[in-house]
């Protein structure tokens, strides 16, 4: 039987991993997987129970037991909706912080498996081409320069009504990435089978394009856009 199609975005934090990823799954009427979202949970459902940063097997029982519900736009944990302080960047640092430990990553694990069911699955995050889905039919690894992701992140904050800082963003953003980059398990890199796509200087409409051009070189099939 053949396997569920995957296509795997990796790369750093506000590359417009989600906005391309959320995209294509439409375009193609894939599921989508968040991945970041998994990791931001478990942050966001340990500062609420006191859990430290550095406490592995508390913080993968956390990641493990995860009561979570994706409605759409809204993510519930424990029937509440936390998707505002989800997206927060002290939510993203937290967890950036947790990821780096292989027991939280290894309790995620069968959860975003979960995601890969027909007709097909497009994941967005750091380790979905080499680690989660390691046989993706398309591996792409979407990145920009610091200043320009840093500047889309304040963008979006502002949009949203929330303040922010640019040079705080671009700090955190460049803190995050270092971290995210230099951790011993799953770091953030591009492998040598992942296709790379730098937004600097493209639009989101054209990098979609990008991706679907590239699935249909990858996997033979045609897609209609
Ligand atoms: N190619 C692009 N050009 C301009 N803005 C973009 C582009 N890709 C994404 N964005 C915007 O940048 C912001 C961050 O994108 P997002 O998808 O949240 O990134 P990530 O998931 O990598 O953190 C969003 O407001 C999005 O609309
Ligand atoms: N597959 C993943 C996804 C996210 N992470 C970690 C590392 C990231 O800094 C945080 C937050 O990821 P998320 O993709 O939500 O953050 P951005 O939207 O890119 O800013 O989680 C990870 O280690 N592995």
């Amino acid at each position: 039987m053949m396997a569920i199609p995957v296509i795997a975005i990796d790369g750093p934090s506000a590359s417009g991993k989600g906005t391309v990823a959320a995209l294509v799954a439409q375009k193609l009427g894939y599921h989508y997987l968040d991945s970041g979202a998994l990791y931001r949970l478990t942050a966001v459902a340990a500062q609420l129970q006191n859990v430290a940063v550095d406490d592995e097997t508390s913080l993968a029982q956390i990641a493990l037991d995860l009561d979570v519900v994706f409605a759409g736009q809204q993510i519930l944990l424990d029937g509440n909706d936390v998707s505002d302080a989800l997206r927060s960047e002290a939510a993203g640092v937290g967890a950036s912080k947790i990821a780096v430990l292989a027991k939280v990553r290894a309790a995620l694990l069968d959860r975003q498996h979960a995601f890969r069911q027909a007709p097909g699955l497009v994941a967005d995050g750091r380790d979905m081409g080499s680690v989660v889905f390691p046989d993706a039919q398309l591996k792409i690894f979407l990145t920009a320069s610091a200043e320009e992701r840093s500047q889309r992140r304040y963008k979006q904050l502002i949009e949203k009504g929330i303040s922010a800082n640019l040079a705080d963003l671009l700090n955190d953003l460049r803190d995050r990435d270092a971290r995210d980059s230099a951790r011993t398990v799953a770091p953030l890199r591009q492998e040598d089978d992942a296709i790379l796509l730098d937004t600097t200087e493209i639009g989101i409409a054209d990098a979609v394009n990008f991706v679907l051009k590239n699935y249909e070189l990858a996997a033979g099939v045609q897609v209609n856009y």
